[in-house]
């Protein structure tokens, strides 16, 4: 039950309090995609496990998704049980959805939002951890709008009848924690309920430390997807965990590193279009020189499979199946009958993560959780970390190598070795810094510390 997950007890002299509830609500710029927001979500979740650090006992509400200008059908108010394993999130930290939280608060007033912004005289010369309430600058000023002479009625993931009861605009430059430092000061340290506005302006606390990656490791996907995902690599693509060794245990915190994954006889491709055309144009290649890309990573690899994940349009898609040469077989999955148009991103994003090759598109957000799903399920570097080059630059940068890292920097390995006949002991600190886990000796350090 809720009450057995959210109440948490801090020890303080030795007598055990019960600690009050507080509720954590965000809400992310309107014009941000799918998977930049599922970015928010991790650095608002750790300023969460961080406030609990503290003996707080905060709960983390989690935004309905909807309005995402990217979705071809405009749906509101969708709860994150379609997409994510809600029971899985709440083992990072306390998470309810919107709904339940309005059950209950009984539809009481947020206490506060506080609308974050930049501030107005940039970053400076050098960057300083910082907040300050501040006058509103455009467009908080025009989102939110004192309505009946009290309360503050604002987008609200669409719920028309939820207000706040105060609002303020904080200039803010920093992270998680200084979310953490701000919801502790004391204009806001007496509420219990708090909205967070515009979350994407604070970064990551340690971007792809080991907290980034519980956060992301938390964020398994819905029962539904996964098995709609997995029925199709079962019928389409010869894929099933046990052969592509990408069993996952079901509790994401008894994970261990590894490098053995093998993945379904496929390449999965994660080809942006649409928008990115315009945006990253000189980064991407042609329909034919996409083609040509595939054809030749299926001849070196020895596949006739492809998994094709795309926003393009079908005319796009029928173009690029004409250029491939005969015994090629693209695969998409389509069923829009029956999944929204978030839920078919997940299944795509899952099936380009479970193939034994991932070819993805230059600074998409949407490879980029493609490559993490990777990371997680213990792919060789070498498999996931590629990008779709410029007809005109085959030989393009490679992406960077964001790789997963399973224990926080200051969390020390002891190695004891014998030299010389003299027992010697050494410490290695900042494990994930150094990237010693490179290759299959990760599995080995992760099973003498697990
Ligand atoms: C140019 C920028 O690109 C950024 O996109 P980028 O990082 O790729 O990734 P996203 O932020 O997820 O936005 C792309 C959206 O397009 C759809 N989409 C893209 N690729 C696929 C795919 O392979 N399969 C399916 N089913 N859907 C796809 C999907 O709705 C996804 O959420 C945007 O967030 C920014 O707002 C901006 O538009």
């Amino acid at each position: 039950s809720l009450d057995d997950q959210t109440v948490s007890r801090v020890d303080t002299n030795k007598y055990s309090i019960a600690v009050e509830k507080k509720f954590l609500l965000y809400d992310v710029n309107f014009g941000e995609g799918f998977n930049l927001r599922r970015d928010v979500y991790m650095r608002v979740a750790n300023t969460v496990r961080l406030l609990r650090e503290s003996g707080e006992n905060w709960i983390l509400v989690l935004p309905p998704w909807g309005r995402l200008h990217h979705w071809m059908r405009m749906e509101v108010a969708l709860s994150w049980r379609l997409f994510f394993d809600v029971e899985s999130l709440n083992r990072f930290i306390p998470v309810i959805e919107f709904e339940d939280f309005l059950d209950e608060t009984e539809n009481h007033p947020i206490d506060q939002v506080i609308y974050l912004q930049h501030y107005e005289e940039g970053w400076g010369t050098e960057y300083v951890r910082k907040f300050e309430e501040r006058k509103c600058l455009a467009p908080a000023d025009s989102h939110y709008k004192k309505v009946d002479g009290e309360k503050w009625r604002g987008w609200f993931y669409s719920y028309e009848d939820v207000r706040a009861s105060n609002f303020k605009c904080v200039s803010i430059q920093g992270d998680s924690a200084t979310l953490r430092d701000l919801l502790k000061h004391s204009n806001y340290s007496s509420m219990t309920s708090i909205m967070i506005d515009r979350a994407e302006t604070i970064l990551h606390e340690h971007f792809g430390d080991a907290d980034y990656w519980k956060a992301r490791r938390s964020m398994r996907y819905s029962k539904q997807l996964v098995e709609a995902a997995d029925a199709f690599r079962d019928k389409y693509l010869d894929s099933d965990d046990e052969n592509d060794k990408t069993e996952l245990v079901s509790d994401w915190r008894k994970e261990r590193a590894r490098r053995s994954a093998l993945g379904g006889p496929y390449l999965g491709i994660h080809w942006r279009r649409r928008d990115f055309l315009y945006a990253r144009q000189e980064q991407l290649p042609s329909i034919k020189g996409t083609a040509l890309i595939l054809e030749k990573l299926c001849e070196q690899l020895k596949l006739n499979r492809i998994y094709l994940a795309t926003d393009a349009p079908e005319e796009e898609v029928e173009e690029l199946k004409s250029y491939l040469k005969e015994g090629l077989k693209v695969y998409r999955f389509t069923d829009t009958q029956k999944f929204n148009d978030g839920q078919i991103a997940i299944i795509d994003q899952y099936l380009c993560a479970h193939a034994r090759h991932f070819i993805g598109s230059h600074e998409s957000t949407f490879t980029f959780r493609i490559q993490e799903d990777r990371e997680i399920l213990g792919f060789p570097v070498s498999s996931t970390f590629n990008r779709l080059c410029p007809d005109k630059n085959p030989d393009c940068e490679p992406p960077s190598k964001w790789k997963i890292a399973y224990f926080r920097s200051f969390e020390l390995v002891i190695f004891i070795f014998v030299y010389k006949g003299v027992l010697k002991m050494t410490c290695v600190r900042k494990l994930v810094n150094l990237n010693i886990y490179d290759g299959p000796n990760i599995y080995n350090f992760g099973s003498v510390l697990g």
